[in-house]
């Protein structure tokens, strides 16, 4: 850990929240409450992102939230934000979550690239539907599975079961892993077929998830992402 990150034995520890549209709110209230359930205490800053200045490299985190993809992405574009976010999100110090629209931004792959259309940082090796789970159902409850043992330990801290509520609004969903890099970290069965589909992933330093962790209760996937940045700057 570098000198100066210390508060008396307190890793300090800096999360910045792109704070351009959708829901950002939701995320601090979640992230103050998921500090309080580590099992070391950390001294948590959020601080807001809305211009390339404010990706700061001594920044440990950030979140992507979840809203319209393509307005984040325009505002991006039109603040020359874009390159710079790309390369903050690539430095392997940084920890970066995005959640449903921020799903779709680190995604390699969507349809709308496929057909020319709305690009986006292009990091994460994933092939995203943007909205996978139909117009009709704008928004839905469903059971997310966990697909992996190593998050249990998170997770046991709140109320961990195997399954977990999670909030799907005009929700993207994984089509393909394109690389062996990407793990899966939770399913959910699509309500329209049944069938199994990715909704959550992590690909090195960066999570993805369809659903919206800040809109339940548990803050579980919240104080998986703290553990993260602080394992990261422990070594
Ligand atoms: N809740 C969400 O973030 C919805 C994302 C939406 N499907 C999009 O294309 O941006």
């Amino acid at each position: 850990m570098p000198p100066g990150d210390l508060k008396s034995g307190v890793a300090i520890v800096t999360v910045g929240l792109l704070e351009i549209q959708g829901a950002f709110l939701e995320h601090r209230v979640a992230l103050q409450k998921a500090a309080r359930l580590l099992s070391k205490p950390i001294d948590l800053h959020l601080v807001e992102v809305r211009t390339a200045e404010q990706l700061r490299p001594e920044m440990d985190a950030l979140i992507i939230p979840g809203g319209e993809s393509t307005t984040i992405s325009i505002y991006l574009k039109r603040n020359s934000m874009e390159e710079p976010l790309r390369h903050w999100v690539q430095n392997p110090d940084h920890v970066t979550w995005g959640t449903c629209a921020g799903m779709i931004l680190l995604s390699k792959l969507t349809e709308n690239q496929k057909q020319g259309g709305q690009s986006s940082l292009a990091v994460m090796d994933i092939d995203v539907s943007r909205n996978y789970f139909g117009r009709q159902v704008q928004s839905f409850e469903a059971d997310v599975r966990m697909s992996d043992s190593s998050l249990n330990k998170a997770f046991k801290k709140d109320t961990f079961q195997d399954t977990f509520p999670g909030v799907f609004i005009r929700a993207p969903a994984i089509l393909k892993l394109l690389s062996d890099d990407v793990k899966v970290l939770a399913t959910v069965s699509d309500p329209n077929t049944g069938a199994k589909v990715i909704v959550a992933a992590q690909q090195d330093n960066m999570i993805s998830t369809a659903f919206h962790p800040e809109l339940t209760e548990d803050c579980a996937w919240h104080v998986y992402f703290l553990e993260q940045i602080v394992n990261k700057k422990a070594t």
